[in-house]
């Protein structure tokens, strides 16, 4: 059973608290790259994270899935606190939250069924036949069923993407977190990634945490978005939010309603 439906529904899935990472040690104070970070994420939400370079959105996007272990605060996800998790609790707890990243991050030597089910086999807890049925559903939701044999090497941007995105899913997620997953690509493969990631959020009521420093990317998806300054949330906007308080908020809040039609949430 998935502990998602076990939660109240005015729990957020999500529930960071005073959550603060530095950089450094010891003789040296080094960079404060996130600072006292609250923040509550409902479940099907899609949340953008907005900021400029350095500002700390990709460290803060790290912390959700403790890939940075916070100096301080808790991190809550799904009703379980990971930052109060062992080890192996820990790496049972993240087969929760699937993650992908700009560069896709695939296993080169490997085939783009076997990058699919490469998180499944770690877990040993699916027999093979398992393991195939969800990795061709996987491909599928992503439209590579074709692609099951073919080596990353062969593919485009935006279907490396798109495998990233299936090997994200396979464990069945409850969050997805993505940090800069349009920056490699051009205007129309962004565009068909941004669809795929809507599509999920929509079909699968995944809950999205995504990092661009594009704003248009945030707004053609996002239905709220943190603008982080100097490691700090200087503010969340949504559709609607009448005043920014931040430049880059003022910058976002009429691209808001601009998305592409197979972007826009209904
Ligand atoms: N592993 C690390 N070691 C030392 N400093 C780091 C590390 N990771 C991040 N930082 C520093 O923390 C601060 C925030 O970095 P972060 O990558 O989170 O920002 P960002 O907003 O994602 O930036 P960008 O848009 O350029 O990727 C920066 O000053 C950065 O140099």
């Amino acid at each position: 059973m998935n502990a998602r439906h076990r939660l109240p529904a005015a729990e957020p899935l999500i529930r960071l608290r005073g959550v603060a990472k530095s950089f450094g040690s010891g003789k040296h104070p080094g960079v404060a790259a996130v600072r006292d970070v609250s923040l509550d994420i409902g479940a099907g939400e899609i949340f953008g994270i907005a900021g400029r370079s350095g500002a700390g959105k990709s460290t803060l996007l790290r912390l959700f899935n403790l890939l940075e272990r916070p100096d301080a605060g808790t991190v809550t996800v799904d009703g379980r606190e990971l930052t109060a998790l062992d080890k192996r609790a820990l790496r049972a707890a993240r087969q929760n939250i699937g993650m992908i990243f700009q560069g896709f991050n695939l296993l080169q030597n490997a085939t783009v069924a076997d990058n699919v089910a490469f998180p499944l086999k770690i877990h040993g807890d699916r027999s093979r036949d398992a393991i195939a049925q969800r990795v061709a559903d996987c491909l599928a939701l992503v439209h590579l069923e074709d692609k099951a044999q073919a080596w990353p090497a062969q593919l485009s941007g935006g279907q490396r993407q798109r495998v990233a995105i299936a090997r994200a899913l396979a464990s069945g997620p409850a969050v997805l977190l993505c940090d800069e997953p349009t920056s490699a690509l051009d205007a129309e493969t962004t565009r068909s990634i941004l669809a795929t990631l809507a599509g999920i959020n929509a079909r699968l009521d995944v809950t999205i945490v995504i990092v661009s420093h594009e704003l248009d990317v945030l707004a053609a998806l996002c239905h709220r978005v943190a603008v982080m300054e100097a490691g700090e949330v200087a503010e969340v906007v949504r559709p609607g939010t009448p005043h920014a308080v931040t430049a880059l908020g003022r910058e976002l809040l009429p691209l808001f309603g601009k998305a592409p039609p197979e972007v826009r949430h209904a």
